[in-house]
């Protein structure tokens, strides 16, 4: 079997990253996908805005919709205090496989869980299945077309309370105009847009900040 690029990204940290160092683990995946070969993390640009909303709003409780190898789960991990944890959803197994293990060689496992399956069927099991009350922060970085489908399964679910910080890659490129819609107009969250690119690249996208302001 071929391997694939999340495999090569994999291979290049363990061979050249710090084990147990998680900004180690970040730095030499934006340098291979910089360098070699891109792959859709959110990257050191957004990553930094990630890092600024996220300090801010010091989140006890962390979803992230979308975990690829695992790039912004390890740079939320790093950030966040004893007793918290990041719970991470990802659809593909494969992409899973990868970053089970790019999230182990960081050290951060005992912060992060991945849940494998599909967000609509994972949302509604997690009050039940994984004892979640509410989620302080979420970072939406999987399909464009689930983002609102997804933030109102979120707030139908009881997940949001006042003050919940949902965070949305992608919202100019490849683009999400009917998340960026419901939550600008739906009169439940409060917005704020930050201008950045595309990962690895000069194309023009943007992160959306949206608090929620209680039902
Ligand atoms: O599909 C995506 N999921 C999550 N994040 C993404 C992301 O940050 C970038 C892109 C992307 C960007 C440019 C391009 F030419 C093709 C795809 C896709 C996703
Ligand atoms: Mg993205």
């Amino acid at each position: 079997m071929a391997q694939s690029k999340e495999q090569r990204i994999l291979e290049f940290v363990k061979e050249n990253a710090a084990k147990g160092d998680p900004q180690s683990v970040v730095d030499h995946i934006d340098k291979y996908c910089n360098q070699k070969e891109w792959a859709m993390n959110v990257g050191d640009e957004k990553g930094l805005i990630l890092d600024k909303v996220f300090t801010e709003t010091n989140p006890t409780t962390v979803l992230e919709l979308g975990t690829y190898c695992g790039y912004s789960a390890i740079r939320m991990a790093q950030l966040m205090k004893q007793g918290s944890r990041l719970l991470t959803v990802e659809s593909k197994p494969e992409h899973a496989a990868v970053a089970k293990q790019l999230i182990e060689f960081a050290g951060v496992q005992d912060k992060v869980q991945i849940l494998e399956g599909a967000t609509e069927t994972i949302i509604p099991s997690l009050k039940t299945k994984y004892e979640v009350d509410q989620v302080d922060f979420v970072f939406i970085d999987h399909f464009k077309n689930f983002y609102t489908s997804d933030t109102k399964l979120l707030e139908k679910c009881g997940l949001l309370k006042k003050g919940s910080v949902l965070l949305a890659d992608n919202v100019v490129y490849p683009g999400a105009p009917d998340f960026l819609e419901y939550v600008r107009t739906s009169g439940h969250y409060d917005c704020t847009n930050y201008p950045s690119h595309v990962e690895y690249s000069d194309k023009l996208d943007a992160m959306e900040k949206a608090v929620f302001k209680g039902n």
